[in-house]
């Protein structure tokens, strides 16, 4: 991997997530720093990676070869006003992680005809279990493509949007979605405290469900979902009562409208901001 001067201007929780998995995967922890207007957070960066960290955006910028943009969508537009008033962008590689402003729009708000890649991003990059989506158009050098590939394979899998709005539907598929499976277990856990179970034991069982299940997905790739599901499933037993139940409710259903309302929100944000 290119072991570019790298940093991340806004340290929350999706650069903390990109940080870990890049120094677990070998990225030199003196080649990183995170900038951010409050104090704490970049002191529990330094303390756990031992990265450089700033509550300075300017120093970030004097500092970098690349820019990680990594503060919410709604405060993207004043944050970069202010870089590019009081620093030089010539040279810099922009990789913006926001849901919801495309390449055009980000361009504006730095003021020029910038390389921005789009990445979208989860937080499992935590682990090294992310999946981000990435975009570039054709502007960008196979260089900087393949460096931002190589940093995002570095903390996860990754797949090219062929399409700027295909990155809408990474959000609702990977970006999103690890709350979706959250909110799942969480219902779980709920039910299996109604049946009488305590809080940890109801945790272990969703929790140790839900991971031999991930991890039977991921070794069997010849397997349909529907075949995996179906070996759980036995004729007239307590597998088809439940599901059976999720299907007649309008689980599938359900599902596509949620995934579609973040397609639909990540299109709106494009207007508004
Ligand atoms: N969380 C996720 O799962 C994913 C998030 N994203 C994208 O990542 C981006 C960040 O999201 P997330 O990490 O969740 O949000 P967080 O709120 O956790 O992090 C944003 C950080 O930006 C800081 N910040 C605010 N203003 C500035 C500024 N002017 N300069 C520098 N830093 C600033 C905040 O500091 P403070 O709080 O101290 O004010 C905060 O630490 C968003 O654009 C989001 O769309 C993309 C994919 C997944
Ligand atoms: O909720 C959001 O807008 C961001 C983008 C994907 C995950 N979190």
């Amino acid at each position: 991997m290119q072991q570019r001067k790298l940093a991340f201007i806004g340290a929350g929780n999706m650069s903390r997530s990109i940080i870990s998995g890049l120094i677990h995967s070998g990225y030199d922890s003196a080649h990183i720093l995170a900038s951010n207007p409050t104090a704490p957070r970049l002191e529990k960066l330094e303390e756990e990676f031992g990265i450089q960290t700033t509550v300075s955006n300017d120093d970030a910028c004097a500092f970098a070869d690349a820019i990680v943009l990594s503060v919410k969508p709604q405060v993207m537009g004043d944050m970069c006003k202010a870089l590019r008033e009081n620093n030089d962008l010539e040279g810099k590689l922009f990789i913006s992680i926001a849901a919801g402003l495309p390449v055009s729009r980000l361009k504006e708000m730095l003021g020029g005809d910038y390389p921005v890649v789009r990445v979208m991003p989860n937080t499992p990059s935590l682990l090294g279990k992310g999946m981000s989506g990435l975009y570039a158009d054709e502007s960008i050098s196979d260089e900087d493509r393949q460096y931002v590939e190589d940093m995002m394979n570095g903390v996860g899998e990754t797949v090219w949007a062929e399409k700027e709005d295909d990155i809408n539907g990474v959000i609702a598929a990977a970006g999103s979605s690890p709350a979706y499976f959250f909110l799942f277990l969480q219902a779980m856990q709920e039910e299996a405290m109604n049946m009488g179970f305590d809080k940890e034991a109801a945790r272990l069982m969703v929790q140790q469900a839900m991971l031999g299940a991930a991890e039977m997905v991921c070794n069997n790739p010849d397997l349909e979902l529907s075949e995996l599901r179906a070996q759980v499933t036995s004729k007239g037993g307590t597998t088809a009562a439940a599901v059976n139940t999720l299907i007649d409710e309008g689980l599938s259903d359900i599902v596509a409208k949620a995934m579609r309302a973040a397609v639909d929100r990540a299109e709106e944000m494009a207007k508004q901001l």
